[in-house]
């Protein structure tokens, strides 16, 4: 194995790529796996793929992502997540696992392991940054080319579950994500929204957009929807609650559950704490844990 070469982003890289005139030089990760492969297919060992997408900004997508991963690891999964959220990817903070490097092999890129057991795996651009604030200030033909060796590059290995962080909104990124799983089968979607959120519009459209590209929504998340007193616990709906319900029933699609807002979990988010480990009388464990039992029920169904 051999640490990664500093060239990343020069203009032969990518199959198709168009370098921005200007923005971050992304830290290396070329080579012989350098270029896009359709045939590379390093995820065959996922049994199961689930997209994270939400229709606004800061709505908790990549908290969800994480939170579902680490309740997954819990359950005895392994799990990798893909952080294909190019210009805000919060995920390697979240894990505590900013600034490691990537690494290759001869079967590609080898994620960054979360833990010691390698029971989480996990592959961003924030990995590649010279800088971790550094803006990603490129062309879409980049950006998606990025995203296709994500997804053919990558030596996820043998993972019950991939967890797909995607950026908000329905982008062009998000079409590229698509085409290069849609090979893989994803079992679905999961779209997170606040309860404010669902008033906006904005995850109706990002419900229209699973449906046209075919991709199985398995249910809405409705996020910070009341708020936990960091001084008694007590859950407080600080916003109408119930709309996320609503809006999916509306839709005829699942509802997964509420997750309160709790401080707690901002914090162990910052500090990179295991949340489901630490703190099992938060109000917000019980709905985590019911939503990943519910993506467990339907991998399961899937399979029979
Ligand atoms: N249920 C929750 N309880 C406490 N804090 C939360 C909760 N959900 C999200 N947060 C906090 O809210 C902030 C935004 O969450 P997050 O980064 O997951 O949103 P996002 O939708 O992924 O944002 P972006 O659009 O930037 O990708 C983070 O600081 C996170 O720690
Ligand atoms: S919920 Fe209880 S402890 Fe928290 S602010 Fe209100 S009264 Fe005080």
């Amino acid at each position: 194995m051999t640490a990664h070469s500093p060239t990343w982003g020069s203009p032969d890289t990518l199959v198709g790529s168009t370098p921005a005139s200007s923005g971050p030089t992304p830290r290396g990760m070329q080579g012989q796996h350098g270029k896009y492969s359709a045939e590379c297919g390093n995820l065959a060992g996922v049994r199961h793929i689930i997209l994270i997408l939400s229709g606004k900004g800061g709505v908790g997508k990549s908290t969800i992502s994480t939170e579902l991963a680490l309740a997954l690891r819990h359950a005895g999964k392994k799990v990798g997540i893909l952080d294909v959220d190019l210009c805000g990817p919060s995920i390697p903070r979240m894990l505590q696992v900013q600034g490691r490097a990537v690494h290759q092999c001869d079967s590609g890129w080898v994620p960054v392991f979360v833990d010691q057991e390698q029971s989480i795996a996990l592959m961003s651009v924030g990995f590649l940054l010279e800088k971790p604030d550094e803006a990603v200030v490129w062309r879409g033909p980049k950006k998606n080319a990025l995203i296709k060796q994500f997804v053919s590059d990558v030596a996820w290995g043998e993972l019950d579950y991939l967890v797909v962080d995607t950026p908000p909104g329905t982008s062009d990124e998000h079409i590229a994500t698509l085409e290069a799983l849609r090979p893989y089968k994803p079992l679905g979607a999961l779209v997170v929204t606040t309860p404010q959120a669902v008033s906006v519009g904005d995850v109706r459209r990002e419900l229209t957009f699973c449906r046209k590209t075919g991709l199985q929504v398995m249910g809405v998340v409705e996020n910070m929807s009341s708020f936990v007193c960091p001084h008694c616990a007590e859950c407080t709906n600080v916003f109408s609650r119930g709309g996320g319900e609503e809006l999916a029933r509306h839709a005829g699609v699942p509802f997964l559950g509420s997750v309160p807002l709790d401080p707690e979990l901002t914090r162990s988010l910052e500090e990179g704490r295991d949340f489901i480990q630490e703190f099992p009388k938060s109000p917000a464990f019980p709905a985590l844990i019911s939503i990943t039992q519910k993506i467990l029920d339907r991998a399961l169904a899937q399979l029979s």
